[in-house]
């Protein structure tokens, strides 16, 4: 459907919905952290049997055994600040040559992770299918973010612990492609890696999963003081601002552990909150009660895609990669990166956004008007009481992922001139404060691949460890 031409569309500031009111002032520490129980995320590939070592790294397995990582012939490449700029530079691969599809396990006290290993599969059966000659292994790593279930993601600052080792392994040439949760992909990549391609979007909504037995049908309809349990502190500022009748509980473990949480009868939960996408992957789309969606709780950056990290100079890779683009997610997505990239630079921070594609005329009036592309992208930046929240909005028409991403630079900017600016810094605050409270239990130190530039003023402050 055509739509009037809507190019140069200026920021419009929203107001919060009126149904949406101030949260109580009380606010349970738990439910500010974000929890590292959840594996669904990072995919890496499997090494290039033409030229892997003699030896498989230890850090690869091809069978479903969690294994830690990065071996110690990984953490040699690290230079004396942890970084892996000195690592050498891998040899291209053809794409004849075969590639593998590395995926990252939890540890094996937690079991299984089925969502990673369904999505790397949705990721090597669309590539087997594309190149029906080359061989694709998959193979798995468990990385630090695994190891640290115990720590909050909130303080540690970012989400490079769910791929910074993966991304050791990938410029060592240890394998070749890494499949991702596109929203757990941190929006700065290491030098030399780059997202190669971007997989058409399920529904990104987050979704309401209430307990089993239980008639509920909405939030709601749940009775004050009802437990709702995720780990999400987008999903919580959001939500407590919409229901302060609600009490948020951290919940921890693989999709498929937290639902047996919830229904089991003597926990304290009455619902979740799952992103969609993971419960539909999993089979498990009879489990949504309903969607949650804007302007009650806007979703994750890049929720709902599937992403694939490569090195910046594989030209192998990227000629496989050539058809598992799809553009209009791919567009929507870089708009919502770059959104966030400039709001946090890697923290975790309660933002929310929505997206849309529309066909637009871009010439008024004209006899014959060409069709183009007009992106809309919604950001909200929410505190983490709930108790203020800014949103904006802005279309505008691309032609481009560079024209997607200004338009989430617009947004962003647009956001901290309206007030994000003071809830970011009163959250760096936050963090540092409970920062300072773990200090003693410090967990230990993770590979830092170098980064191509350093925006997040936020995690300057973090140690370096992490
Ligand atoms: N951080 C966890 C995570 N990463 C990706 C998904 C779901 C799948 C997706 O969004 O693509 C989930 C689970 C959840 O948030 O409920």
């Amino acid at each position: 459907m055509a739509h009037k031409k809507r190019k140069g569309k200026p920021l419009q500031s929203q107001r919060p919905p009126s149904a949406l009111r101030p949260p109580r002032a009380t606010t349970v520490a738990s439910n500010l952290t974000n929890s590292l129980s959840v594996h669904d995320v990072p995919l890496p590939t499997a090494p290039n049997p033409d030229s892997a070592p003699s030896t498989p790294s230890p850090a690869l397995e091809s069978h479903e055994e969690a294994t830690t990582a990065p071996p110690p012939a990984q953490r040699r490449m690290l230079d004396d600040e942890g970084n892996a700029g000195g690592s050498p530079v891998a040899q291209p691969r053809t794409p004849a040559s075969g590639y593998g599809l590395i995926r990252h396990l939890p540890t094996p006290r937690l079991g299984r992770n089925e969502l990673a290993q369904i999505q790397t599969n949705i990721v090597r059966d669309r590539l087997s299918a594309l190149h029906p000659a080359v061989d694709f292994s998959v193979s798995f790593m468990t990385t630090g973010g695994d190891k640290n279930l115990s720590q909050a993601l909130y303080l540690l600052g970012g989400k490079s612990l769910w791929t910074q080792e993966l991304e050791v392994a990938l410029l060592n040439g240890d394998i070749d492609i890494i499949v991702h949760s596109l929203k757990d992909v941190p929006t700065v990549l290491p030098e030399r890696c780059e997202i190669g391609a971007i997989l058409e979007r399920e529904d990104p909504s987050d979704s309401l999963v209430v307990k089993k037995g239980l008639a509920y049908k909405s939030l709601d309809e749940l009775p004050e003081g009802s437990v709702v349990g995720t780990s999400s502190v987008r999903r919580v500022a959001q939500l407590k601002r919409a229901f302060p009748k609600l009490v948020f509980a951290d919940v921890r473990g693989n999709l498929n552990t937290r639902l047996a949480k919830l229904d089991d009868p003597t926990s304290q939960y009455t619902a979740l909150i799952l992103a969609y996408a993971g419960l539909v992957r999993l089979g498990m789309g009879d489990r949504v009660t309903a969607n949650i969606t804007s302007p009650t709780l806007l979703h994750a950056v890049g929720q709902g895609a599937l992403a694939v990290e490569i090195r910046s100079d594989d030209a192998g890779a990227k000629a496989i990669l050539e058809g598992l683009e799809h553009r209009d997610t791919t567009w929507r997505c870089s708009a919502e990166r770059a959104c966030l990239r400039v709001l946090e630079g890697g923290c975790s921070v309660p933002v929310g956004v929505e997206s849309s594609i529309d066909i637009v005329d871009t010439v008024e009036g004209g006899a014959d008007p060409t069709v183009g592309l007009a992106l809309t992208l919604t950001a909200t930046v929410t505190s983490l009481t709930g108790a203020t929240h800014v949103l904006q909005t802005l279309t505008r028409e691309v032609t481009s992922r560079q024209d997607a991403e200004a338009v989430g630079e617009s947004v962003a900017r647009a956001l901290i001139e309206n007030g994000a600016g003071a809830i970011l810094a009163d959250i760096g605050k936050d963090r540092e404060s409970k920062l300072a409270n773990v200090a003693e239990v410090a967990p230990e130190s993770h590979p830092q691949p170098q980064t191509q530039s350093q925006p997040e003023p936020q995690s300057e402050s973090l140690p370096q460890a992490f």
